[in-house]
Order: structure tokens, then C-alpha cells, then sequence
């Protein structure tokens, strides 16, 4: 068994974080022709298409909410990692205990240990990051997709005439206005409680945090006269969003010190954080112990002792004022 370099800690440079690109590009379509890269041969089917994620991942989050909106879960099947992820990258371990507390599935369909050995059958001298949400064909027994911007476009569109779920979170005409907000949002806010919580330099720690809210700030200020990011229909770009604000207050703002302020004090992204946490769904999505546990417990560099601390309790069903706002 290869032992595998968590990718964090492999992507750092004068103090600063940076993140690598995904290396499994190829979108399944209705009729399988080749997508906007990577290979055809990758149709839309019911039940041939399978998702390994983490439940702590904001990445992997995305791909499990666009999997429930889309309508899409009898025909996608997942495995849930373990939280803890070490020097071996993210495993299966999982019994009845990880089970009822983080959710694990282990990986039930083929018993592996390690999410590597999926990324290594497929490419033996692979360099890259083994990183969840994978997008697994177990047709083809490849990977389809590593990258979840690209695995919630595949799942906004490719299925639709099998599902007849015709939601449409990147419609033509926002296109521009969605790209526009998700390029803000990914590199100071998504990517950006990331950069200042590995940064290993004040300078890098100090330029990001700075970064991160003023960007929130900026976000907080938009959704006081509109009430989602791209005005009144719920996009990607919320979806895209949503992840980090529901970990901020739990991890990033102790484990990665984004520290000026919770988002319980931006009076607007706390409420739509909130109303989009209520929609129907949704709340399946979140695993907080599983958040947790990955978090503080596998980086160890920047939490030696892995201890998970007790705070910060969220009540995810207090009332937000978005409909009174808006309506
Ligand atoms: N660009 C990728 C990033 C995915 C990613 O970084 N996932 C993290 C978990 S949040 C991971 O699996 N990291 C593995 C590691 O650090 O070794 C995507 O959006 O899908």
C-alpha cells in the first residue's frame, strides 16, 4: 500500500496554501458523447454511476446537494468515507459505531480499505491528489469526474430525461452573473478559509483572513436587498456558497482562525444560510460530528492533539427572517 501525502500539507509555498487542480475531467451525457473534456463513453444510466465523499468535505458536500435537488438519489449510489484521514488519504474504516455517529458506509461495493486504491488501479504512477467526491462508473469501474464544479454540472443536466427533473441551477441567462459571483466566492471564501487556516506565515495568514471578510462582508451587503446571490432565484452559486457558511462558525473560524467575526454576526448571510438550510432535504446533507471530527482531528499540524473542541452549538431550525424580507 502506498502511503499517500495528504494534499494540504504538499501544497504549501512561501507560506501560502495552494490548492491543486482535480486530474479526472470527463462528463457523463445523455447520449455519452464526450462532454466539454475528457472522454465519451460515459451515458447517463440509472444506477450505474456511484459518489464517494466525505461528509466533512464542502466539495463533496456540493455534489450530495445537487444529488438531492436533482432528484437524483435512487439512481446514484454513495459511499461515505471515515472523517479521519491520515498519512494513508481518506479510508474506509467504518463499523457499527462510525456508522451511527459519522455516517460511514465503508465501501460497500467493493470492500477496498482506501480511497487511493481506486485512484492508483486507474493510474498507477498517479501524482495528483486522491481527494473526494469521486465520480465512480461501476460500469466501466473508472473514475468519471474528481472535480465537484464540474460533478454538479453533470448533475444539473445530464440526467434529465431519465429523472424529468427539469431544475435548472446554471440557467443560460445568469450564466454570466453565476460565474461572475462563484470566481469571489471560490478564492477568497470557499478556498479562502483554507489559504488562512494552512498558511504558515503571518503575512499569508494576515492577507487571506483580510481577503475572507471582506469578501463576506461584501456577500452580507448584497443579500440585504436581494435574497440570493444572483437576485431572486436560488442558483449554483448559492450552492457553492452554502457549504463553507455551514462549517464556518463549527471549524473555520477555531481550526483555520477565521476569527474576525462568526457568521452569526452577518445579519443576512446568517439568515439565508439559515432558510437554505430548511429547505426540504437539505438537512440530510449535513453531518456535523462528521465535519468536526475531520477537521480537527486529521490536521494535525495545526492541532496537535486532535482534540474536537465542545462549541460552537448552531440551532438549525431557528427562524430566519428571509421570507418576511422578501416577500
Ligand atoms: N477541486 C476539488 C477539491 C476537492 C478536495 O480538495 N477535497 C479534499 C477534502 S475537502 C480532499 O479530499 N483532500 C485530500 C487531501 O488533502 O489529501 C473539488 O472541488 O472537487
Amino acid at each position: 500500500m502506498k502511503s499517500v501525502k495528504s494534499s494540504w500539507n504538499s501544497s504549501i509555498n512561501e507560506g501560502e496554501y495552494r490548492r491543486k487542480d482535480s486530474q479526472f475531467r470527463n462528463w457523463i451525457t445523455p447520449d455519452g458523447s464526450a462532454g466539454i473534456t475528457g472522454l465519451s463513453g460515459f451515458q447517463a444510466e440509472a444506477g450505474r454511476y456511484h459518489l464517494y465523499v466525505s461528509l466533512a468535505c464542502p466539495w463533496a458536500h456540493r455534489a450530495l446537494i445537487f444529488r438531492k435537488l436533482k432528484g437524483l438519489e435512487e439512481m446514484i449510489t454513495v459511499s461515505v468515507v471515515h472523517p479521519e484521514m491520515f498519512e494513508k488519504g481518506w479510508s474506509f474504516k467504518h463499523d457499527k459505531g462510525s456508522q451511527e455517529l459519522y455516517g460511514t458506509t465503508g465501501d460497500d461495493l467493493y470492500g477496498g480499505e482506501y480511497l487511493s486504491e481506486k485512484y492508483f488501479a486507474q493510474v498507477p504512477d498517479y501524482t495528483g491528489v486522491i481527494s473526494v467526491p469521486v465520480l465512480w462508473d461501476k460500469q466501466q469501474k473508472v473514475i468519471v469526474n474528481n472535480e465537484s464544479s464540474e460533478i454538479i454540472r453533470i448533475f444539473n443536466s445530464a440526467f434529465n430525461g431519465i429523472t424529468g427533473n427539469e431544475l435548472d441551477f446554471y440557467p443560460e441567462y445568469l450564466q454570466d452573473q453565476i460565474d461572475q459571483v462563484n470566481e469571489l466566492v471560490y478564492h477568497n471564501i470557499n478556498n479562502g478559509v483554507y489559504k488562512t487556516g494552512f498558511a504558515t506565515s503571518q503575512q499569508a495568514y494576515d492577507n487571506n483572513a483580510k481577503d475572507l471578510f471582506s469578501a463576506l462582508q461584501q456577500l452580507d451587503n448584497k443579500l440585504a436587498t436581494q435574497r440570493y446571490l444572483t437576485g431572486n432565484e436560488l442558483t449554483e452559486a448559492d450552492w457553492r456558497l452554502w457549504p463553507t457558511l455551514v462549517r464556518f462558525d463549527s471549524v473555520y473560524h477555531t481550526h483555520f482562525k477565521c476569527n474576525l467575526n462568526l457568521i452569526k454576526e452577518f445579519t443576512h448571510l446568517y439568515n439565508y444560510m439559515l432558510e437554505l438550510y430548511q429547505i426540504p432535504g437539505i438537512a440530510e446533507t449535513v453531518n456535523m460530528a462528521h465535519i468536526k471530527r475531520h477537521y480537527y482531528a486529521s490536521h494535525l499540524a495545526i492541532n496537535p492533539y486532535g482534540i474536537v473542541p465542545l462549541g460552537h452549538q448552531q440551532d438549525w431550525s431557528a427562524a430566519h427572517n428571509r421570507d418576511r424580507l422578501f416577500n
